[in-house]
């Protein structure tokens, strides 16, 4: 398999969450041209399960690879870059999928002793793909004795694995915020309720948030990433939105900020006489490696001579927690060399990284469990 070609290939396609119907039928097409006699197959939404029979199995070990993409306008320079505009593998799933197809291949041409499933997961960007996938007939009907996946990283090395027992990725909690006051002449600003000062407001006294209410030895974040609000220069605002995300290592951290927040808006509430509602939309439970599994694992690349780092706990987050919290397995990062960051219109990976992925991922599957 040319993983540098599948992976240019489906950079070019770019799909968001539960979107990604082009992506599907890209995978089904490279599926289909393996030999079919080890491979069951079943479609869940934009996503796809592929169960690959082993030669005397007890056991079904899963892996999976999220398959959705980023509303990022790309900005590399690359001649494959996405042909849909404004929407890019910012982070890195285009890597995953070719590092799952070859490891899939590999499998396949060379069979090996357990069952092995495939996950093809929709939507990790969000809404979340993880939990409804779990929650399927066509997932419960293939449940993995044991799970694990990765996500690349431009904080290491090129090929190398990087993790750590317990937290790997943060709890998160995404914010959408929607002020609602009154609009008018921007020359008669007194006859108005301005939801740009409330959201600007809202939006600074958020800071302290995590400087002065969060303990300093609980880890924390809260990100504004977008505002929206008004129709003109000189048009005072009846709505403005406010677009973030919350992370946290420990749960009763998000709790605590949530409720500092909902304090925080009944405050702009009554100081600028205007309607703050506040959605949390999708949540996601952090990725925790319990040591039974992950220190397997990890000596099983120091055995091999892979390269590996212990790592620390990242901020990011990734619903392959909820999968973890229900079922044995582990999560690692893998290193992709130093480029801009994840989520960036700028991301450039080293496709050097894609071969050390699939050599990873199949020789744990053929010799580590
Ligand atoms: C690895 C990574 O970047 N994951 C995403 C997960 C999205 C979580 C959710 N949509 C949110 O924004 O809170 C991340 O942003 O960490």
């Amino acid at each position: 398999m040319d993983y540098i070609g599948i992976r240019r290939a489906l950079h070019q396609i770019p799909e968001l969450g539960f979107e990604e119907v082009d992506t599907q039928a890209f995978l089904l097409e490279q599926i289909q041209r393996l030999p079919q006699d080890r491979i069951q197959m079943k479609k869940w939404k934009t996503g796809l399960l592929v169960r690959v029979s082993g030669t005397d199995p007890s056991k079904l070990i899963g892996f999976r690879t999220d398959i959705d993409a980023l509303p990022v306008k790309e900005n590399t320079g690359y001649d494959f870059q996405s042909k849909h505009e404004g929407k890019m593998h910012a982070c890195g799933h285009d890597f995953h999928m070719t590092i799952a197809l070859g490891t899939l291949e590999n499998i396949v041409l060379h069979p090996v002793k357990e069952d092995t499933l495939f996950i093809f997961q929709p939507a990790e960007e969000g809404p979340g793909g993880a939990l409804p996938m779990m929650a399927s007939d066509e997932f419960k009907s293939w449940k993995p004795d044991l799970i694990f996946a990765l996500h690349v990283s431009p904080e290491f090395p090129a090929g190398t694995v990087a993790t750590k027992e317990g937290i790997l990725f943060a709890n998160t909690s995404e914010l959408f915020i929607d002020f609602n006051g009154k609009g008018g002449h921007a020359a008669s600003p007194h006859l108005t309720h301005d939801t740009i000062v409330a959201a600007s407001h809202f939006i600074v006294g958020l800071q302290t948030i995590v400087a002065r209410r969060v303990n300093p030895l609980h880890s924390a974040v809260l990100t504004i990433g977008k505002i929206t609000g008004g129709f003109k220069q000189n048009i005072i605002a009846e709505h403005a939105r406010v677009e973030g995300t919350i992370r946290t290592l420990r749960q009763d951290t998000m709790a605590l900020i949530k409720d500092d927040i909902e304090r925080q808006v009944k405050a702009i509430e009554i100081a600028y006489q205007c309607k703050g509602t506040i959605d949390y939309g999708a949540n996601y439970y952090q990725v925790f490696n319990r040591k039974e599994y992950i220190d397997p694992f990890i000596l099983f690349c120091k055995g091999k001579d892979f390269p590996y780092i212990i790592c620390d706990d990242a901020m990011a987050g990734e619903d392959f927690g909820y999968f973890l919290k229900e079922l044995p397995g582990f999560m690692f990062w893998l290193g992709i060399g130093k480029t801009s960051s994840l989520h960036s219109a700028d991301f450039k990976p080293d496709e050097a990284a894609l071969a050390q992925g699939v050599k990873v991922v199949s020789t744990y599957i053929r010799e580590g469990i």
